[in-house]
């Protein structure tokens, strides 16, 4: 699978590249802006004939640099280019000075942006990974300008290459640090963020040698809109291994596209999925979903069927006496068992085949919830705490981290992990999203699974992975009710047979998930979940 870098983990690869002789900084520049002209060639082939107008944005780093060597190239190929730069060129230093050194057209300042025909394609080299201060409003101001030109006009509107990231993206955090205020911008602040995103946004990004994080976190989807990554001549580094969790300090992306011809059923997440010929069903492991009271125990079945249809042998609901009638009339492969209070979760529990629990769903908040926990937890099984598993301990995390072990996985929404982790919910500007679960897995000594579109699963070894349903991958019909209860399903079926690590497991449930929605579509609501996930197995070769 493909390993999502950070800022300083791009900048080691390039500076050991440098180091061991394998390329200068001004070979990698020149790959760079070539790689970014070939790539924008291959996404829009209408550009490849024909002579067309570029602006080229360029800032006074390296990125800069690179826009330059786009410009030269753009112009060798018979276009028209006209080269913008914010600050004084002559400042520029290192390589991104020897690549203006190169460029022989003239260089006009931003305020210049306005003025001119309009272009087929504006390229933004302002900012790339280095920038570590807000966004300058003039950067906005001159994207916005570009873009105007073509106002009114008719033909196709401008389209826009980002080189190495949209201007203003945090690279490792996926957040936009825009300028506090500006002479032209909107007085509120959320209509500044607003509008000036749209303004950043790209049709298309080419970043160098491995994609970063903050391409994946947060805004950066939405604002990179396509990503390609271009090979530069950067020493790769090892795929991580899909079945073992990944190592500390190196975040995997999670996803079919990323380890494109090996997803088979053969290879991940085929593994985890397919039952050994032998295997009778106490193989496959028993789930056991404790559920709430009368008229609350959808969230739990819905959870229960879905371990069964992911693949546990044998699936438990536990309810209070007074829901099994309502229960009973709703289940059949599913098993029921009256459960009245802790006391009773612990009888239950003597069964030492029952290796798989999910608490949350539907439990209700309160002390009994928190006794529920703390027996299951101390029945060492591999152990989903979602929704009011976590919420019931918002007074005290602590009393829950303390019972924590390391088969456990935490399914909290943003919501659930701020009543958990609030001072780790309030992130300051450079800590992203798998910061902040990395974090939060090491204070809880559990994995975390933080959801969201960009999903981290962190473990307490410091170890992350991100599913992001975007880029071909986005599934919003999953912003549904019932959908994280189909998700702690799928995590308990999965550790339920006690051969998968917990992250390995809930980096596949969280990839299932999004493909059993995308599988699905338009109109799908939880309960269609389970159901879809025989044609997704079918389709993986299963
Ligand atoms: N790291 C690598 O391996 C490679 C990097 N390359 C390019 O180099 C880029 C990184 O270059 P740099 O580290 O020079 O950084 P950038 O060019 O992204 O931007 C940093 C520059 O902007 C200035 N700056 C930062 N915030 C500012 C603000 N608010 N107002 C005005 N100026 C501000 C900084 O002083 C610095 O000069 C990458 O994004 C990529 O485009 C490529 O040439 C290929 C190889
Ligand atoms: N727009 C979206 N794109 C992809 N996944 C989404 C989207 N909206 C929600 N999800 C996913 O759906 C699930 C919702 O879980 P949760 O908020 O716990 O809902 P519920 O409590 O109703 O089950 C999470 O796994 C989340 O990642
Ligand atoms: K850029």
């Amino acid at each position: 699978m493909t390993e999502l870098l950070s800022v300083a983990q791009m900048r080691a690869a390039e500076a050991e590249a440098m180091r061991s002789g394998a390329a200068t900084g001004l070979q990698l520049m020149e790959r760079a802006g070539r790689g970014a002209v070939a790539a924008m060639l291959e996404e829009w082939p209408d550009l490849v004939a024909g002579r067309w107008r570029a602006v080229v944005l360029c800032g006074p780093g390296n990125n800069g640099g690179d826009g330059y060597v786009v410009a030269r190239r753009l112009a060798d190929r018979g276009w028209a280019v006209e080269v913008l730069a914010l600050g004084d060129p002559a400042r520029l230093g290192g390589d991104a000075a020897k690549m203006r050194a190169l460029w022989t057209g003239p260089v006009a300042g931003l305020d210049e942006a306005g003025a001119g025909p309009r272009p087929g394609l504006l390229v933004d080299a302002l900012f790339g990974t280095g920038l570590t201060r807000p966004l300058p409003w003039e950067a906005i101001t001159a994207m916005r300008a570009v873009r105007d030109r073509a106002a009114g006009q008719p033909g196709e509107r401008c389209r826009v290459l980002a080189i190495d990231c949209p201007s203003g993206l945090n690279c490792d955090t996926g957040r936009v640090d825009l300028p506090p205020s500006g002479d032209d911008a909107p007085e509120d602040a959320e209509a500044r963020s607003h509008s000036a995103i749209g303004i950043l946004s790209a049709d298309l990004t080419v970043t160098f040698h491995a994609p970063k994080r903050g391409h994946y976190l947060e805004a950066g989807p939405g604002l990179c809109q396509r990503l390609r990554v271009v090979d530069i001549g950067l020493e790769p580094s090892e795929a991580p291994s899909p079945v073992e969790p990944p190592a500390s300090g190196r975040v995997r992306l999670v996803g079919a596209r990323s380890c494109a011809a090996d997803l088979s059923g053969d290879l991940w997440p085929g593994q985890l999925l397919r039952p050994g010929a032998g295997d009778h069903k106490y193989r496959r492991g028993h789930v056991l979903v404790v559920s709430g009271g009368v008229g609350r125990g959808g969230a739990a079945r819905l959870a229960a069927r879905t371990a069964l249809r992911i693949g546990a042998g044998l699936v438990t609901i536990g309810c209070p006496p007074a829901a099994l009638q309502e229960n009973a009339a709703r289940l059949d492969a599913v098993m029921l068992r009256p459960l009245r209070d802790a006391a009773a979760l612990e009888a239950l529990l003597s069964d030492p085949r029952i290796s798989g629990l999910v608490l949350g769903p539907g439990a209700g908040v309160g002390a009994r919830t928190r006794e529920m926990v703390g027996v299951a937890l101390a029945a060492r099984r591999g152990t989903v705490l979602d929704a009011d598993a976590l919420t019931s301990f918002a007074e005290a995390p602590e009393e829950l981290f303390a019972q924590l072990h390391p088969g456990c996985v935490l399914t909290p929404h943003d919501g659930e992990f701020a009543r958990l982790f609030p001072d780790l919910a309030r992130r300051d500007r450079q800590t992203s999203r798998v910061d902040a679960a990395l974090a939060a897995a090491a204070r809880a000594g559990a994995v975390v699974l933080l959801k969201g579109v960009d999903t981290v699963i962190a473990s307490p070894e410091g170890r992350a992975a991100v599913h992001v349903a975007a880029y071909g991958r986005s599934a919003p019909w999953l912003g549904t009710a019932g959908a994280g209860d189909v998700l702690s399903g799928m995590i308990a079926g999965l550790l339920a047979p006690g051969a998968s690590a917990p992250q390995v497991a809930a980096e596949a449930a969280a990839w299932l998930h999004v493909e059993a929605a995308r599988r699905f579509g338009p109109g799908l609501i939880a309960e269609d979940l389970p159901e879809i996930l025989p044609a997704v197995f079918r389709d993986l070769g299963l």
